[in-house]
């Protein structure tokens, strides 16, 4: 098992207590958002966005009672460019914030209703409140993708010349491309080097875990991420795609233990009440399930052959199904499992006879229906009798 590349100085941000949350439907018990948090921090994760304190009572508790926890991992709250808003962070305990402001001038006139210069100014305000008491702030250019790039410049160096701490460019529509990311935070950077950049990402045409890679690329230091990529509409970069994705297709290494990112995945689908799809990039139950024939015979001589990753770094396992597409090799390994030796001959032959099988039930074959093939009772299995794998 590979841990640990090259290490680097990226920050995840994971954002699943957040925006993950904003899931249209979804609500984390207090319980399960201590047990998320306590997950994410004991597997190092860097920095947790946690809630909203302007939502209330109820909500401010629930941060309060993660502040309790005296994690490692940063807490940072989310809040709108408004100092009631900030005050309500301040009276959780919170001691870093997210402040918020519409940055494209679409949403500027047509969500707030209001002018670049007010957002100027209000950022001043906000962000002023914040640093005299004496908090790290993030400030967050909603719908940076849609803004005009100057307009962006001038708030970084607000954000710079006050004292903020870093500056989060979102994708709020999830609308860019890996290429137009990419070009968008290297000309920010180039603008504005001495602060730091956040990439906050969506999923609406699927591009959420690339384009978060992007903007690592271009120079971002922080990534926001979402656990199973929760979030608005189409969701966030997914924690485990980001990790993985950086390790391997980039040898980037967040320093984050990805051995239980199964384990936490599965926690936060039965949290939040959203399936994990068993094709789910790395962290499904089948993304290391082999049927077909050449790629069985592949795993078998050597995983890396089709395997990205050892599936132990995940917390996976390999599994061989013997279904419609199987070929010689992976039967032969499969009735060896169960103990029995099978020539590559027989196995010719029975492939054969897993192919009707697997076509009449359109599944594949329990270890039961091999051994009544291979004694020679195939054919008085009933359509009926078969399970589901
Ligand atoms: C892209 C994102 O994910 S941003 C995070 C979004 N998350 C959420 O909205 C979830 C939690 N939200 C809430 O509980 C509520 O919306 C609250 C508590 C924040 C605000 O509630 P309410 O006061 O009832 O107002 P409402 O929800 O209608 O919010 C709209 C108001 O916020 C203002 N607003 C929106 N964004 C910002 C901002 N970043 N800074 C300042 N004001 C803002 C709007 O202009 C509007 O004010 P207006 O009525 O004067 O035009
Ligand atoms: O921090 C912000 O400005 C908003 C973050 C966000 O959730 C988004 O823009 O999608």
């Amino acid at each position: 098992m590979r841990e640990q590349a090259g290490s680097t100085n990226i920050i995840i941000d994971d954002t699943t207590l957040r925006d993950g949350e904003q899931t249209a439907g979804v609500v984390f018990s207090k319980r399960d958002k201590i047990a998320i948090a306590r997950m994410l921090d004991s597997i190092g994760v860097q920095e947790l966005e946690c809630g909203i304190p302007a939502m209330g009572r109820e909500e401010r508790e629930g941060i309060r009672a993660l502040v309790d926890l005296g994690l490692n991992a940063r807490l940072i709250a989310w809040n709108r460019a408004l100092v009631p808003d900030i005050q309500a962070s301040i009276d959780c305990g919170i001691s870093a914030v997210d402040i918020s402001l519409p940055v494209s001038d679409i949403m500027i006139r047509n969500k707030i209703r209001k002018s670049r210069s007010w957002v100027r100014e209000q950022l001043k305000t906000a962000l002023g409140f914040a640093k005299q008491h004496g908090l790290y702030v993030s400030v967050g250019g909603e719908d940076a993708s849609r803004a005009d790039h100057a307009f962006l410049v001038e708030l970084m160096r607000i954000t710079l010349q006050m004292g903020g701490d870093r500056f989060r460019f979102c994708d709020t529509l999830g609308i860019l491309d890996p290429f137009g990311m990419y070009d968008r935070i290297r000309a920010l950077r180039e603008a504005v080097p001495e602060l730091a950049i956040e990439v906050h990402t969506h999923n609406d045409f699927g591009m959420a875990t690339a384009n978060t890679i992007a903007g690592i690329r271009a120079g971002a230091t922080f990534a926001n991420t979402t656990v199973n990529g929760l979030g608005e509409r189409a969701g966030n970069a997914a924690l485990e795609e980001v990790v993985m994705g950086l390790r391997h297709a980039c040898a980037m290494d967040t320093g984050i233990a990805s051995h239980r990112f199964r384990e936490l995945s599965l926690f936060v689908s039965r949290a939040s009440r959203r399936p994990l799809p068993p094709w789910k990039a790395v962290v499904g139950e089948s993304v290391f399930a082999h049927e077909s024939g050449l790629h069985t015979d592949g795993v078998l001589k050597n995983p890396s052959n089709y395997e990205g990753f050892d599936p132990a770094e995940v917390g996976l396992s390999r599994s061989i199904v013997v279904g419609k597409h199987s070929g010689s090799s992976g039967l032969i390994d499969r009735y060896r499992a169960m103990g029995i030796a099978v020539s590559r001959s027989e196995a010719t032959r029975l492939v054969e006879r897993v192919r009707r099988v697997a076509q009449r039930t359109r599944r594949p074959l329990t270890n039961e229906q091999l051994l009544r093939l291979y004694d020679g009772r195939g054919a008085e299995i009933p359509a009926n009798s078969f399970c589901v794998c």
